[in-house]
């Protein structure tokens, strides 16, 4: 079982690493005794899918969240943002609590480190001194929380002397994410401790597994946000899909005679049905009608009352919703799972035209999540558009969605055009942006995952 590597840094030589220890001297007027790191994330294919069970195609980003830390006995736990926005936080180490009507900045850190104390049972755990320093764009699908949470678990271990390995890591940070109210699936953090420099990754769930994936060497990545956020655990757009999906599968399970109250993911009873991905996009077409569901009749189709739906299938945020489109958010998990099995097997077979069917594939799956999750908006989708009229081979919305970025994958000869294109015909159309294109638009490559570093 692998765990998360420990490395040096120069802060000489690494100026940011350098401005970090400034921030912490300037605050606890002591140096760090040493610094954690989790990345951001870039999904190339596999969207809204995770939840369901369903392997995911992501890669590290070089954007990243680092902890600078200082443990004491203090049992404290003190914050410090390098981010003016984010303001300080202080409270007793043995008294977290968070709030889950405000997902404000400290609560993604609370959850690493309430999730990981309790994971661990540390009875009495080290006081904490940190500087926190991020460079993932926010709520933009680059999961900017997930990099968060994952580090401060990360820190909160290496401080406690626990030793987990990365998969313990991730599964745990996948489940202590959502002490802050979004029920996400376990991609983004998976990603984070699990990435290799150089290497795109299937993200397998139940067990977790990560396998290599090699990408077309006559490519490059580009990441373009469309700058309009949606935070999801300030909305209920997400948990509403989640809720969905659930139903859908539940329906399903119950239609086809299995014990429906089992089932609360698409992966478990496809799996439990025998089914191939291609017969369970047909089994929705057979059980499914294409209008949306009345609260009214899932419940009578399930034969429960409204209290009890919502014992067994409905969250926190999403109780008052009175209809679900069931139909067209099975048809996009099913299909999409199967667009990320081609893509993988398009990369490991390499045949002359894989670049295009790569990019076809990642266009279908923008068509999906557009038309049939309908998780994208104007502004992603317009963005979309103008990244393939601008030389991508393929382009899609990358992330929950909703706003937040675009991956495109671009011809490596042609990845200035493009990034001249795009900047013209998105960007410089709109003062707000064109100061902060380089931050929003930029070429990727797949990076490392967490690490501890010392000086
Ligand atoms: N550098 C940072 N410092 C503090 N909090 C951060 C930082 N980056 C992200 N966050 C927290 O994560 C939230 C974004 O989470 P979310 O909306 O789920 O978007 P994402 O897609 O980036 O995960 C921010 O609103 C903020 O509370
Ligand atoms: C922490 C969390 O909930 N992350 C979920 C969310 O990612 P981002 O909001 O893009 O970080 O949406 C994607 C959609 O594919 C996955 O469902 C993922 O699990």
């Amino acid at each position: 079982m692998e765990n998360v590597p420990v490395g040096k840094v120069s802060v000489e030589i690494n100026s940011r690493y350098g401005r970090i220890k400034d921030k912490f001297m300037g605050s606890y007027g002591k140096k760090p005794d040493y610094y954690a790191r989790a990345s951001g994330r870039v999904n190339l294919i596999g969207e809204h899918i995770d939840y369901c069970g369903y392997s995911v195609l992501p890669m590290a980003i070089e954007q990243d969240v680092v902890i600078a830390v200082s443990s004491n006995d203090s049992g404290r736990l003190q914050l410090v943002n390098t981010n003016m926005e984010y303001g300080m936080f202080e409270c007793d180490i043995n008294d977290l609590s968070i709030n889950k009507e405000k997902p404000v900045w400290h609560n993604y850190f609370l959850c690493g480190l309430k999730g990981l104390l309790e994971h661990c049972k540390v009875t009495s755990p080290k006081g904490l001194q940190c500087v926190v320093d991020g460079t993932i764009p926010k709520s933009a699908g680059l999961s900017s929380s997930s990099a968060l949470v994952c580090c401060a678990a990360l820190v909160t271990m290496h401080a406690n002397g626990q030793a987990l390995s990365k998969k313990e890591l991730s599964d745990m940070c996948a489940h202590c994410e959502r002490f802050i109210g979004t029920e996400g699936g376990g991609m983004d953090q998976a990603i984070s401790f699990m990435a290799n420099k150089g290497t795109a990754k299937l993200i397998e769930f139940n067990p977790l597994k990560s396998t290599d994936v090699e990408l077309p060497e006559d490519v490059v990545f580009v990441i373009s946000n469309s700058c309009v956020e949606l935070n999801k655990a300030a909305t209920s757009h997400f948990n509403i899909r989640v809720v969905e999906c659930r139903l859908a599968s539940q329906i399903i399970a119950k239609t086809k005679g299995l014990k429906w109250r089992e089932f609360k993911r698409f992966a478990d009873v496809q799996k439990a049905l025998g089914l191939t991905l291609d017969e369970a996009v047909n089994v929705v077409k057979e059980i499914l009608h294409q209008e949306p569901y009345t609260k009214e009749e899932v419940c009578g189709i399930l034969e429960v009352t409204a209290d009890e739906l919502a014992q067994t299938s409905l969250s926190a945020n999403t109780l008052d919703v009175k209809t679900f489109k069931l139909h067209d958010r099975a048809t996009h998990v099913f299909s999409e799972a199967n667009r990320v099995l081609q893509f993988k097997k398009t990369c490991d077979l390499k045949p002359a035209d894989a670049s295009v069917v790569l990019g076809n594939l990642m266009k279908d799956s923008h068509t999906s999540c557009r038309d049939l999750y309908q998780c994208s908006c104007d502004d992603l989708d317009r963005l979309v558009d103008i990244c393939c009229q601008s030389g991508a081979l393929g382009s899609r919305l990358t992330g929950a969605g909703w706003g937040g970025c675009a991956v495109s994958m671009v011809p490596a000869n042609q990845v200035d055009s493009f990034i001249k294109s795009v900047t013209e015909k998105y960007y410089g159309k709109d003062d707000r942006l064109k100061e902060k294109v380089t931050e929003n638009l930029f070429a990727t490559q797949p990076g490392g995952g967490a690490a501890i570093y010392l000086e």
